[in-house]
């Protein structure tokens, strides 16, 4: 494809050797190649503009950077945002994509729904596929991309691979930085999706209003025009989201018990699922989600609002949530205690999602809840005390041990957390101990939570070139500790 007819076709100017070829495109001068676009961008850490020569050097055609750098020897196309302008720019290399694309966005919930999406539209014969956490999922196989939303160059290398093979429909993941670093554009998005949002991530954005504004540009831009929205209206964000899709003039679908749309009219936990009774369009009818707790079902009805605003028959989408099939690290049962005490794992790393896992389980609880927990280092710092909190005030038993480290002081990690959660909690740092000891201590009737990293495979400790991943699976130590041996290996 030539320079010129792409930068035509994305509506920008500055590319002089119109006729050149591309062969690719890069956002990290390592990976460029001859004929390589360059995207050069000031980030968190480096400045992406320091590498211009390099990647000159190295074989890329044009850069893309600000107007006010220097570009010698390759195409200057200069935009004042110019991550917004690579985008558009290999949006018109990375082709065909999906005929149906659809994103959500939301503090929590995000892989789930996606997940859920993939699921219904799969059950209604469409080959489909989602890309977040859980990395890009397809009927055949889940690949990691180490990001919820994947860096511009991979996600539409993989929207386009997803395209080739055959796929039609794909729902994605669009956290906060992927929407302000804009890690996901170029594409018809059709319809866009708004869970909840609460604390996280404020090591990042400034403040609440800052995060909302980042994750709002979904609808304020990543959906195409006339295009729609779904949002979950039972959160204390709902009513601004609902602004910016009127504002927008996106279709508005609003779901949950404050939904106009579809509406959650009952909620009956069930013994490994629950009963819900909604009201679709005037319609009444009941369904029975195989899943627990109120955030599946509230995860659960905004994935068939966006395969309803996508074009899917009410019927089979109804139909098809009572055969939706658990989330990775969502709620998984994974293990059953010596006493008889089910061990539980699930992804609840804000203290939002921990007062929603609690409260999943707390139906079932005859004894006493067990929570196990950590924070992730070198994130939001603020959230730690709160999510002690939750789990002080929600768990009857509360153990506070690490997750993720990182390039932090684990300790200090949990003394921020063990403040908000008070004297009664215990602190064991040592993951697998502290599973070990909720698991040794739960009798009948008790339940083990074990929250934060779901369907995560390591602990990740130290930073940069110290940075290593140890192998850790809650799942898989939750079955150690719970068998005969007590996962003593003795
Ligand atoms: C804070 C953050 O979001 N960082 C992400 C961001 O990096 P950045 O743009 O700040 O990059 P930088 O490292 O300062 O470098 C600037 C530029 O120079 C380039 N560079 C850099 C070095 C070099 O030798 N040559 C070179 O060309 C880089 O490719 C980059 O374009 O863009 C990179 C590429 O897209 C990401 O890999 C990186 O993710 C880091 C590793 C990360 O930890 N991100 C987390 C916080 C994250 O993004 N999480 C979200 C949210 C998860 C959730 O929903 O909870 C996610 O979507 O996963
Ligand atoms: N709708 C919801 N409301 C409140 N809490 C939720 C909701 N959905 C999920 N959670 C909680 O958040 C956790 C993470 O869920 P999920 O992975 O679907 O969210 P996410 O938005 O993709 O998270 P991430 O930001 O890490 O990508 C769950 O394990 C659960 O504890
Ligand atoms: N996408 C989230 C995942 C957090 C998971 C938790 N285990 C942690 O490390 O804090 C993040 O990068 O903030
Ligand atoms: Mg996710």
């Amino acid at each position: 494809m030539k320079l010129g007819r792409l930068a035509a076709e994305a509506g920008l100017s500055g590319a002089e050797n119109v006729a050149a070829t591309v062969t690719g495109f890069a956002i990290d001068h390592r990976k460029v190649a001859p004929g390589t676009v360059f995207g050069a961008f000031r980030g968190t850490r480096v400045n992406g503009e320091d590498f211009i020569p390099a990647a000159i050097e190295a074989g890329a055609i044009a850069v893309v950077a600000r107007p006010d750098v220097v570009v010698t020897g390759a195409s200057h196309i200069a935009d004042p945002e110019p991550r917004r302008a690579f985008a558009r720019l290999a949006a018109r290399f990375f082709v065909p994509v999906p005929e149906t694309v659809v994103a959500v966005t939301g503090t929590n919930g995000k892989t789930s729904t996606v997940e859920m999406t993939r699921q219904l539209w799969r059950m209604a014969g469409h080959r489909a596929a989602s890309i977040g956490t859980l990395g890009v999922t397809t009927p055949d196989e889940s690949v990691s991309t180490g990001l919820t939303t994947p860096d511009i160059v991979t996600f539409l290398a993989n929207m386009s691979g997803l395209a080739r093979e055959g796929v039609t429909h794909v729902a994605y993941e669009a956290s906060s930085h992927g929407l302000d670093q804009f890690r996901n554009e170029g594409l018809a998005v059709a319809a866009g999706a708004f869970t909840n949002l609460s604390r996280d991530h404020l090591d990042y954005h400034a403040g609440m209003d800052e995060y909302f504004a980042a994750k709002m540009r979904l609808f304020d831009e990543v959906v195409q025009d006339g295009g729609a929205a779904v949002v979950w209206a039972d959160d204390a964000w709902s009513d601004k989201a609902c602004e910016h899709a009127r504002k927008r003039g996106l279709r508005l679908l609003t779901v949950g018990e404050r939904g106009g749309t579809l509406r959650l009219l009952a909620r009956t936990p069930g013994l490994l699922g629950q009963s819900l009774e909604i009201d679709y369009e005037g319609a009444k009818r009941t369904i029975a989600l195989p899943l627990i707790g109120a955030y599946q079902a509230a995860n659960a009805l905004v994935a068939a609002g966006l395969v309803l605003a996508t074009g899917g028959q009410p019927s089979a989408t109804f139909d098809g949530l009572s055969r939706l099939q658990p989330v990775r690290g969502r709620l998984e049962r994974a293990a059953i205690a010596r006493s008889g005490a089910p061990v539980y794992v699930d992804y609840a790393h804000t203290a939002d999602a921990l007062e929603a896992a609690i409260a999943a389980l707390r139906p079932h609880v005859r004894g006493r809840l067990i929570v196990v927990f950590g924070a992730g280092g070198d994130r939001d710092q603020g959230k730690r005390p709160e999510m002690g909190a939750v789990a002080a005030r929600d768990a009857d038993v509360v153990i506070v041990t690490d997750d993720n480290p990182r390039g932090e002081d684990p300790a200090a990690i949990r003394k921020a957390v063990l403040a908000g959660a008070g004297p009664q909690a215990l602190e064991i740092g040592d993951r697998r101990a502290a599973i070990a000891s909720a698991v040794g201590q739960a009798g009948e009737g008790d339940i083990v939570l074990v929250a934060g990293k779901g369907h995560e495979q390591g602990q990740i400790v130290g930073t940069g070139d110290d940075m290593r991943i140890l192998p850790f699976d809650d799942v898989t130590v939750a079955r150690e500790c719970a068998a005969p041996n007590g996962g003593t290996g003795e």
